[in-house]
């Protein structure tokens, strides 16, 4: 039996609905979780029971209720217990062993926030607690270049003004093992080779320009080094991105978010997948957001949320999770 991947509604204002027939596209065996009511007209949906069975056609719909319909660009709070209540329902179905994966589509945290006191600033740590409080980090994944380019943010979902106080070196340990483990478990890459962002511009430039590399950062990473992890850095965020520089690491650990996902979407914004690290199951989502602006429009670019779809199936196929 082929168990599919679970794929997620997201925002029902949002461009998921429109993206969800494109990604027949992707060609591995998907069920689309959401209301069958958000779905653009036109649409060729079937509606399942349990995910034994797919149609030979058309989309795969594993029907979840919303309380309202959906208007693209207008997000509806009624619906935002909706989107909570899907991505639980996507984690049971994958933790019990129906489905091998989950790839998610996008959501709008303060919708989420606002519409039904979401207390999680995204998927990443919501799926974390589901999962039992797993120890988990959030990677963003090019596809399409060549070396590729692969981030992680140390921290995640904060104010700049916090990422001094929240990067420290429990955080940033964290990050590296997490990822250091999953390169070799989910990426096949048997002796991973991590470069480390500095916080400070130029990596604090021997302590003239920031002193938290020199206070403590060269210290963790010389400790894991001694361990045998391959570690280079901590290194100056704004030179270690391009082709050659990206060529001497698998996976960069950054600071904080935007000095690690600036790069990848710059570089592969139609490719990019995000992948939360560290889990029980196989999550991935695309790089970009809900897109309000464009949606309903019929012009979303639906690849990096094929390359997403892939990726959970890809990885899924690693841990023998696919049939
Ligand atoms: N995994 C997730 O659930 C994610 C959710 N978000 C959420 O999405 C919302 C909007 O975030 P933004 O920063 O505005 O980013 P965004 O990615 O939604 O949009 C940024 C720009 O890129 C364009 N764009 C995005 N996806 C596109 C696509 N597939 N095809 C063509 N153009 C596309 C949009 O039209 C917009 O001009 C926020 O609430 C944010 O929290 C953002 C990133 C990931
Ligand atoms: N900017 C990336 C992002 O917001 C993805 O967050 P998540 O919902 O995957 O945790």
């Amino acid at each position: 039996m082929t168990r599919p991947i679970i794929v997620t509604c997201g925002e029902p204002a949002g461009i998921g609905p429109e993206l969800a027939p494109r990604l027949l596209d992707a060609g591995v065996p998907f069920v689309w979780l959401g209301d069958p009511r958000h779905l653009q007209g036109g649409t060729d949906w079937t509606e399942i029971e349990t995910l034994d069975t797919l149609p030979d056609q058309g989309l795969a719909v594993l029907r979840h209720d919303f309380a309202a319909p959906a208007m693209p660009g207008r997000i509806d709070p009624a619906n935002a217990a909706g989107v909570i209540d899907v991505i639980e329902r996507a984690v049971s179905l994958v933790m019990d062993g129906q489905a091998s994966g989950i790839c998610t589509m996008p959501i709008n945290k303060k919708a989420l926030k606002d519409g039904a006191g979401f207390g999680f600033p995204g998927h990443t740590e919501f799926l974390a607690h589901l999962a039992g409080n797993a120890t988990v980090a959030m990677m963003l994944a090019s596809t399409t270049v060549d070396p590729p380019c692969r981030v992680v943010p140390a921290t995640i979902h904060i104010a700049i003004s916090d990422v001094p106080d929240a990067l420290t070196p429990d955080a940033l340990e964290s990050a590296i093992r997490v990822t250091h483990d999953a390169l070799i478990r989910d990426f096949g890459i048997s002796a991973p080779r991590l470069a480390v962002a500095g916080l400070n511009p130029h990596a604090g430039e021997g302590g003239a320009m920031g002193v938290e590399e020199v206070d403590w950062i060269n210290a963790l990473l010389d400790r894991l080094r001694d361990e045998g992890m391959r570690i280079s850095g901590p290194l100056p965020a704004d030179t270690m991105f391009h082709a050659p520089a990206r060529a001497r690491y698998d996976a960069a650990i950054c600071a904080y978010h935007d000095q690690a996902l600036i790069p990848v979407k710059t570089l592969d914004f139609a490719g990019g997948v995000n992948v939360t690290l560290g889990l029980p199951f196989i999550r991935t989502s695309p790089d970009h957001g809900t897109a309000l602006d464009i949606a309903g429009k019929g012009i979303a670019d639906p690849d990096s949320a094929i390359a997403a779809l892939r990726m959970a199936w890809q990885l899924a196929q690693s841990r023998g999770r696919g049939a």
